[in-house]
């Protein structure tokens, strides 16, 4: 559209002339923001003859503003300079000033900026509308909008010869910082110029948008270079061809090796889930795969999850992993299967437990196969976790397994593990057997005399060869395991009787510790009577401050056929029975208080009756009493042996073994 711009301006002065004159206006002869503008400078008694702008920073003011928005100065400039490259030569200068009006930068020819400096149009000067009325940046800050003010539009005669175009550059939240201004002759205005000015303005303001978001970026690469860096967990990350490009020092501890460059299938054995996280960008978690460290190889739990574009490309995946065992001792510390017992846990100042104590302690210092044998209830669980917690695979996982517990046809699968689908009821994606998990630590077998002939040969193989293979599977996987075994009965005779392999006792006996029964060491259950009670007196909150004399004595002609174990309960039942934290002779167990005599108590319990006619009555009353006492509790506890085991205060097995001894069945029982 053709503006005759001449024309246009003498209009433009003779409505100016009479507003300055009469501060009337005819309609229509301006347009409204301008003479909204006029209105506001008149209000704000600007002085429309000044002949310069009056208001200005002085040189430490006007550093201190440009160093406040150097960052904003150092994004503006290069746009103001590609600005400045259309116009130069025309006698236009680029502006940039700050929300308040100031100029802060300016640029253009020599000439043109010396003009300008005619009228203080130099940095530091204020162009708010209330100081030099109606003109770009004034009228742009306070309409917030871009604005193009030209000739007789500007409140100040001074300013009539200028063309000014400037648009307010934003942040992201909305707020107006500066504002851009293009200015020149009257002559040279055009439309345009204001269009340049916005694109450049918008330029601006998008590119504080992106150092602010990349700022932003770079903080929370930061963040995650920490994370990356220091979780416990080892963590790789590949690129799209499987490579790795970054490892984290865990990673590089685990495995001991360079892994930057390595192909991820170098580094674990290959798996088809790492194929699909690269090219269905499908994760996957707790896989147990294989890692060749620079020490041999060794079992991971690995999990992946796929690297992506917005658009759902895949970028490459991270990798977290741990070794096994570390993943079981920790699994063990949280489901409390984990060694808690040291050698200062053993209470006895006996010849005897001192003697196995000793035995024990030179066992932990090195790596070889233990034999702890003892009667049930002596201690033989506190020795194994003790030697495990003073060796150096205190740091590895303590695993053990009870080989009269488990059901026969269990134990393998139990030891050695299975792989999905070796029998019916399998478990998906199979289990790894104990040795597996133990590896790195210490495997605790205990009752071993109960182990069925087939296993003791089974177990016998991975002694020697230190590897195990999965029930139904195929992978050999080695393992490093101290075995520690314990039992109650006497290996030579069960070897003698055939029921154990004599090539596996000896294996299993390289250092044998031999736990004294209780009986035969009287003189630690004073020490063990004291140190029992205040821990289960504590256990149960119930302070104890009295306890009547006598008791000890009873205790101590008392024949212990349940050891510690059973001393346990007896003191449990005592504290539980207290009167007025007092202990008393009554709530003594019937068994010891009516037996009285270390004579009759032992008739009980050892089945070695004497041949006194009298206490051989007493004895034949005893044991029916104690048969039918199993027999009551087995019916009031539904054949449950453990519940049983625990009212007696014995173990499960010499439960099991009184029931064979009286002819007891769990089903008879119910009769
Ligand atoms: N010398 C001891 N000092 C302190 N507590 C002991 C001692 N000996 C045994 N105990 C305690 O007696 C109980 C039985 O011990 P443990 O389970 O180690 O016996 P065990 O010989 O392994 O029994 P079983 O053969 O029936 O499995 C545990 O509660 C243990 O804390």
């Amino acid at each position: 559209m053709f503006i005759d711009i001449k024309h246009e301006q003498i209009c433009f002065f003779k409505a100016w002339e009479q507003f300055i004159a009469t501060g009337e206006l005819n309609p229509g002869t301006i347009r409204t923001e301008i003479a909204d503008s006029w209105q506001r400078c008149y209000t704000a008694q600007v002085d429309p003859w000044a002949d310069i702008c009056h208001d200005i920073l002085n040189t430490q003011q006007l550093k201190d503003l440009r160093s406040q928005n150097h960052e904003l100065i150092d994004i503006a400039h290069p746009f103001m300079v590609r600005l400045y490259k259309f116009v130069a030569g025309s006698q236009f200068i680029v502006i940039l000033a700050d929300n308040r009006g100031f100029i802060m930068d300016l640029l253009g020819d020599d000439e043109t900026l010396f003009n300008a400096a005619q009228l203080n149009l130099v940095a530091g000067s204020n162009w708010m509308e209330e100081k030099v009325g109606t003109n770009g940046v004034g009228t742009s800050l306070k309409l917030k909008k871009p604005v193009q003010i030209s000739g007789s539009e500007h409140y100040c005669r001074y300013a009539h010869r200028w063309t000014c175009s400037a648009a307010p550059i934003f942040n992201d939240d909305g707020q107006i910082i500066a504002v851009l201004q293009l200015s020149g002759p009257m002559q040279s205005a055009h439309l345009h110029t204001l269009g340049m000015v916005v694109a450049a303005s918008e330029a601006i303001s998008d590119q504080i948008r992106v150092k602010r978001q990349n700022e932003e970026l770079r903080l929370l690469n930061s963040r995650l270079i920490d994370i990356f860096q220091t979780v416990s967990d080892g963590a790789i990350i590949i690129d799209n061809r499987a490579i790795i490009t970054e490892s984290n020092p865990t990673a590089q501890q685990i495995l001991g090796r360079q892994l930057v460059g390595c192909n991820i299938n170098d580094v674990f054995e290959p798996s088809r889930q790492f194929d699909e996280l690269l090219w269905a960008s499908r994760a996957f978690a707790d896989l147990e795969l294989q890692a060749y460290g620079s020490r041999g190889a060794l079992y991971c739990l690995v999990s992946g999850k796929p690297i992506t574009y917005s658009d759902g490309k895949s970028n490459g995946a991270v990798i977290f992993f741990n070794p096994i065992h570390k993943v079981r001792s920790l699994a063990n510390r949280f489901s409390g299967a984990e060694a808690t017992f040291h050698f200062n846990d053993i209470i006895g100042q006996s010849e005897g437990i001192r003697a196995a104590i000793q035995v024990a302690v030179k066992a932990a210092a090195n790596t070889s196969n233990v034999l702890i044998s003892g009667e049930s209830g002596t201690g033989k669980e506190i020795f194994a976790q003790s030697i495990h917690n003073a060796s150096p695979r205190r740091e590895g996982p303590f695993i053990a397994i009870n080989c009269a517990a488990s059901p026969r046809e269990l134990i393998a699968s139990e030891l050695f593990g299975y792989v999905e689908g070796a029998f019916t009821g399998a478990r998906r994606g199979g289990r790894p057997g104990k040795f597996e998990m133990a590896s790195g630590g210490t495997l605790f077998l205990d009752e071993i005399g109960d182990m069925p002939l087939d296993q003791q040969a089974t177990l016998l193989r991975v002694l020697q060869e230190k590897k195990v293979t999965r029930i139904g599977g195929d992978k050999v996987i080695p393992v490093d395991v101290r075995i520690i075994c314990a039992t109650n009965k006497n290996l030579l005779e069960e070897i003698e009787k055939h029921n154990f392999r004599q090539d596996l006792f000896y294996r299993l006996n390289v250092i044998l510790v031999s736990i004294p029964p209780l009986r035969e060491r009287p003189e630690d259950i004073d020490l063990l009577f004291n140190y029992l009670l205040q821990k289960i007196s504590k256990r149960l909150n119930t302070p104890v401050v009295y306890v009547e004399p006598g008791i000890k004595e009873y205790l101590q002609k008392y024949n212990w056929p349940g050891n510690v174990r059973e001393l346990e309960n007896v003191i449990e039942k005592m504290v539980i029975l207290n009167n007025n934290q007092t202990l008393s002779l009554k709530s003594l167990p019937s068994g010891i208080a009516a037996l009285g005599s270390a004579s009759t108590a032992n008739t009980v319990y050892t089945n070695n009756l004497s041949n006194n006619t009298n206490s051989r009555a007493e004895g034949m009353s005893a044991l029916l009493a104690e048969r039918q006492t199993i027999i009551d509790l087995l019916k009031s506890h539904n054949g449950n042996i453990s519940k049983v085991a625990r009212e007696m205060g014995l173990s499960r097995n010499t439960v099991y073994r009184k029931m064979a001894f009286y002819d007891i069945s769990r089903t008879q029982s119910f009769d």
